[in-house]
């Protein structure tokens, strides 16, 4: 495995490699869920690059980009050990933006106006920046194939579409949620709850398989789930939820009444003291 860290040298390697390339864009401090992306694409693809960059423009003032937990040296002996080629880990900030650096893209799903109760909503700049990102990400390394998690839901969709509307030929791979044994979804933010606020972090989980028990019931009104999901929320001392959002997966346009019989997804995002958290659940 060859640990790149600068772009000159991420290029020259880059124009030597042919065959079927598979990316798993991260931002390292690797778990489980990361690691089943990586075996995926391990299996899928001749050649595997994963990239380690924790990225500014995906996070607003007074977020945790300055703490969000970070581990290279663990991060490359699991990438080491599930036979991964390349890791292209940028050595600072600027090897991605460089002084002048001014163009940003954009997708409009889950943004505010078409879904108040969305990860687009309540991180109005967040798309905005992982789209930049993943398309700098897809243009250095030009992959064949590209690995997401669907944890992050909504950002499969930008990216699904970003795909499509730019034209970018990469095939997107989503890969289903890896979770703890209690159910909760494996996310590197985990690392900030203390043991109390572990234990109670199976809300989400909870409150997802409450819509799904309501669901297979027979009911089928978005508003009387989402409030069935509340009531769970409520429960939860120190649990701030953001949202519950029952929508199209493609298009994230919000379900008020009536869900339709296929197509459906639930999310859910909340604080747990300082860790945010979000998981989502197919109903249909
Ligand atoms: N539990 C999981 N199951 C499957 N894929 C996951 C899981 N957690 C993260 N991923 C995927 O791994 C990729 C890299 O994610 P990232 O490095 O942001 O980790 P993360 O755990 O999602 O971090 P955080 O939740 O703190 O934002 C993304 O495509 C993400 O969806
Ligand atoms: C896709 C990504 C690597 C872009 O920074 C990030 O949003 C993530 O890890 O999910
Ligand atoms: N996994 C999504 C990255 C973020 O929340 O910033």
């Amino acid at each position: 495995m060859q640990l790149i860290k600068d772009l000159n040298t991420f290029s020259a390697t880059r124009s030597r490699l042919e065959g079927e390339i598979g990316l798993v864009p991260t931002m390292g401090f690797l778990h489980e869920g990361h690691k089943a992306l990586i075996r995926k694409a391990r299996m899928e693809c001749s050649i595997l690059i994963v990239t380690i960059f924790v990225n500014p423009t995906q996070f607003a003032p007074g977020e945790d980009l300055d703490t969000y937990p970070r581990n290279l040296p663990n991060d490359l002996s699991i990438c080491e050990e599930l036979e991964v080629d390349y890791v292209f880990a940028p050595e600072s900030v600027s090897v991605l933006y460089p002084e002048g650096f001014c163009t940003f893209v954009e997708c409009k799903i889950g943004l505010p106006e078409t879904n108040p109760r969305s990860e687009g909503a309540f991180r109005p700049h967040f798309f905005r920046g992982v789209a930049t990102v993943v398309t700098k990400l897809f243009n250095i390394v030009k992959p064949s194939k590209a690995y997401f998690g669907q944890k992050d839901a909504q950002q499969c969709s930008v990216i699904q579409r970003m795909v499509v509307d730019l034209n970018l030929n990469i095939e997107i791979v989503i890969v289903p949620t890896v979770r703890e044994a209690d159910g909760l979804a494996m996310s590197s933010r985990n690392a900030y709850l203390t043991k109390e606020e572990r234990g109670k972090a199976i809300i989400l989980f909870q409150m997802l398989q409450k819509a799904k028990q309501l669901y297979l019931e027979g009911i089928t009104n978005a508003s009387r789930i989402r409030e069935e999901m509340e009531v769970l929320a409520k429960q939860v001392d120190g649990f701030r939820l953001h949202y519950i959002s029952i929508c199209d997966p493609k298009t994230f346009i919000e379900y008020e009444n009536e869900i339709p019989s296929s197509n459906t997804l639930v999310c859910v995002a909340g604080t747990l003291g300082k860790a945010r958290l979000i998981d989502n659940i197919c109903l249909n």
